[in-house]
């Protein structure tokens, strides 16, 4: 069908999935805007695009709301493989997926009358190279450095999960702090390609809290690579074990690290709607 589209969330951090062989549109960064525009467009947290690729089973781009591209999304590649499952393009639980982060593997772990329920994903090797992640830091590794923002400093910790994070950990977690310094954080230039960010408290060693703010997107309710990122982090620095919850307003997610610090992610995935792209709205796409 064509300019068909799914609607899904990974604990309230919703996508729009599109099939690059299905639509009829040029992809711009208008369009990506408008579709992800909750009054114009659909509304969501931004696109999945499945894409051709040689080199795994199915290939993934991830667009934010704001028409930047993202290297990686853990969120979004739970809803890309229910998608994959769902809609039989996966022709068994255990599949490759290629994001410009790289190479990852899902597994549908649990179904529920025959859609994907729980997935789980091997999202790659947490980085903390600071020239890899991108921050302009002098340090090899940009752990508990000092970020100058106008107003205040921050203790941050930095890695890369194939998309970049900076990590705070507070002993108070609070929304309004994080919409007023998330946006200051993201764009500020010892980020060459701007920056995910994270508030975390830590609850136990194995359970984290965190709330987001995210590149390109904002506050979300959740975030997966976010969450690799927090636990990667919080295991280095020798806060947590290393089978970790992080619970964030949308929901938790379990995270696993290992001995060479690739990072498994597990949580839940639901379809919200499917449908056709109007004709009307895509007579607007510039
Ligand atoms: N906005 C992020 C991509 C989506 C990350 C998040 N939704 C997730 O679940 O990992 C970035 O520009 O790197």
């Amino acid at each position: 069908m064509h300019n068909f589209f799914v609607k899904s969330h990974g604990l309230g951090n919703d996508y729009i999935v599109l099939n690059q062989d299905e639509i009829g549109f040029e992809l711009t960064e208008d369009a990506i805007r408008r579709i992800c525009d909750v009054h114009f467009g659909i509304g969501s947290d931004g696109i999945l695009l499945k894409v051709p690729t040689f080199h795994a089973n199915f290939g993934l781009r991830i667009l934010n709301p704001d028409g930047s591209e993202a290297e990686k999304s853990g969120n979004g590649l739970r809803i890309f493989a229910k998608y994959l499952h769902d809609y039989q393009f996966a022709k068994s639980r255990k599949f490759t997926i290629e994001t410009p982060g790289g190479l990852v593997q899902a597994e549908i772990i649990k179904e529920k009358n025959g859609k994907a329920k729980t997935v789980r994903v091997d999202m790659g090797k947490a980085i903390f190279s600071s020239t890899k992640i991108p921050v302009n830091c002098e340090k090899e590794e940009c752990i508990d450095e000092t970020l100058h923002l106008e107003y205040r400093d921050y203790p941050v910790n930095c890695v890369s999960m194939g998309n970049p994070h900076c990590v705070i950990f507070t002993e108070n977690l609070d929304e309004k702090e994080v919409k007023t310094f998330g946006p200051q954080i993201e764009t500020n230039p010892f980020f060459p390609n701007r920056i995910n960010v994270q508030f975390v408290k830590v609850i136990s060693p194995t359970e984290v809290e965190a709330m987001i703010w995210e590149r390109g997107a904002g506050w979300t309710l959740a975030s997966g690579s976010s969450s690799c990122a927090v636990a990667a982090v919080a295991v280095k620095k020798g806060l947590v074990q290393k089978c970790l919850t992080v619970k964030m307003p949308g929901g938790s997610l379990q995270i696993e690290t290992d001995e060479h610090w690739n990072m498994r992610m597990t949580g839940e995935v639901s379809e919200i709607a499917s449908g056709v792209l109007s004709r009307e709205l895509l007579a607007e796409l510039s």
